[in-house]
């Protein structure tokens, strides 16, 4: 579960990136973030596990306050979040299978990581986590010898790997081709649907928002300008959270 309270974050620069939010995502939800570029979108996502620093109100993580938390608090509820990047954020000379072993970092000592000594279940649950994403036999090949799609379904598997309860997926499909945005897409979905793990997915496209979201928020100039089921997601509703005007909004709420 994610709470955003009164949510508001301003840049040094003294840009508005999100302003007074309140937004509440269940377990198992899966949400498309929707907006003009420049709306907020990446940093709603990034501020739940504190990539960005909020600067008004509190976010909690499975009702702990990760907007408070110090050290090892901080560390244990970042656990708990996986995060997929547009450029898949692999270590790319280093194997699929080392790359999804990093999912297990926050787990071991800093010592025991620098050895690379990882337990035989740390093992067990990458090769669990591949077999997901049906890549268990790249394993051993280089990050970099593989297609953009498998790529992006290796940090899928990392985030798997790490056990996490919520993923954050900002951009993931918007440099891969159509069939393998079908792919990766169908992964996420299938996890959320599998393991009831929470989805936080920033997309471009209109048609896989409707396609994929159980929920939709629109975001416009750092605030909510819709938020509810994608049956109620209209094309009028989505012209609104896409026009450049901010007049004759009518903001809706899910429930
Ligand atoms: N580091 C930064 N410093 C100053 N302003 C920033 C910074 N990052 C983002 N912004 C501004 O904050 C607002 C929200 O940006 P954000 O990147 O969250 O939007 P977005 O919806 O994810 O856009 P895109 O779809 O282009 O990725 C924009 O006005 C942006 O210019």
């Amino acid at each position: 579960m994610i709470e955003f309270k009164n949510v508001s974050k301003i840049y040094p620069n003294g840009t508005r990136g999100l302003n007074k939010l309140n937004v509440t995502i269940e377990r198992g939800e899966f949400i498309v973030i929707v907006g003009l570029s420049g709306a907020g979108k990446s940093t709603f996502l990034r501020s739940i596990n504190r990539l960005h620093e909020i600067t008004e109100g509190e976010i909690l993580v499975n009702k702990q306050s990760i907007t408070n938390a110090k050290g090892n608090d901080l560390y244990a509820i970042r656990r708990d979040i996986g995060m997929i990047f547009q450029n898949f954020n692999l270590v790319r000379r280093s194997s699929v299978m080392r790359n999804v072993l990093s999912g297990r970092v926050g787990y071991h000592s800093t010592l025991r990581m620098i050895f690379g000594l990882f337990p035989k279940r740390d093992k067990e649950l990458a090769f669990q986590a591949l077999e997901r994403v049906r890549l268990q036999e790249k394993a051993y090949v280089r990050a970099d010898q593989l297609s953009g799609g498998q790529q992006q379904r290796v940090s899928i598997a990392r985030a798997l790997a790490q056990e996490a309860t919520i993923i954050l997926a900002d951009e993931p499909v918007a440099s891969l081709d159509p069939l393998t945005t079908k792919q990766v897409m169908d992964d996420l979905a299938r996890i959320n649907q599998d393991l009831n793990i929470t989805m936080v997915v920033n997309l471009h496209s209109i048609d896989l928002a409707k396609q994929y979201a159980s929920r939709i928020i629109g975001l416009r100039d750092g605030e909510v300008v819709f938020d509810g089921p994608v049956r109620e997601a209209t094309d009028e509703v989505f012209q609104e959270i896409y026009s450049r005007q901010k007049e004759g909004i009518q903001m809706r709420v899910a429930k």
